[in-house]
């Protein structure tokens, strides 16, 4: 079961995706991975915050930091039965983000660039991925066109990004203004 929740920033959709997983997790316990990096005092607290509501909730999480090696991950905790834990990644375009500035000039086989490449790994680990997984990312795109070539990359790779795990996934919901709205239905196919 693989669903994706989509937003701007600060829509509510962390929440709304923690509270997707109590309510619907079999296991009655969830892994969240982070691929958030604490880069300064700001960041820190959000941080903290985001731990502390994880530890008021009741629910059992297990917290992993994983800026850049999230399809590894994926592939690693992919398992099937109602005993595994629910996982929820926060979020894929801070890991796109990761992954691009990490990202040297020089292109692989093919003419792909190592993020095209990483893109394309996560794409298929999730779609191998075996077991519920909740998957956030953020709406980008909406507004003006980026002033510099990297926004420019960045805005068109998350685009493209979250079309493929749209496609994939059972479930599509965008929070706007902390409603959730269910873009595609475990029903919905093309
Ligand atoms: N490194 C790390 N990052 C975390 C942890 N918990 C939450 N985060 C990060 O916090 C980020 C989400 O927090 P915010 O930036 O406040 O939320 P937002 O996405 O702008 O706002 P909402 O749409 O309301 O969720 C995600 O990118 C998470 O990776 C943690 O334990 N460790």
């Amino acid at each position: 079961m693989i669903v994706l929740v989509t937003g701007g920033a600060r829509s509510g959709k962390s929440s709304f995706a923690e509270s997707w997983c109590i309510k619907h997790s079999e296991s009655g316990n969830g892994l969240y991975i982070a691929t958030a990096q604490a880069f300064d005092e700001e960041m820190k607290e959000r941080i903290q915050l985001h731990r502390d509501q994880r530890e008021e909730s009741g629910f059992i999480w297990t917290t992993q930091e994983e800026p850049l090696r999230l399809p590894e991950l994926l592939r690693t905790s992919s398992q099937a039965g109602s005993g595994s834990p629910v996982v929820l990644v926060d979020c894929l375009t801070l890991w796109l983000s990761n992954v691009l500035l990490s990202d040297g000039e020089e292109n692989g086989p093919g003419g792909e660039s190592r993020t095209e490449s990483s893109i394309r790994q996560l794409v298929e680990a999730v779609s191998a991925y075996s077991g519920q997984l909740v998957l956030v990312t953020n709406e980008v795109g909406s507004g003006i066109v980026p002033e510099y070539k990297l926004g420019r990359q960045y805005r068109d790779l998350a685009g493209r990004l979250n079309r493929s795990i749209a496609a994939i996934a059972d479930q599509v919901f965008l929070v706007t203004a902390g409603i959730p709205i269910e873009l595609k239905s475990r029903e919905y196919r093309l």
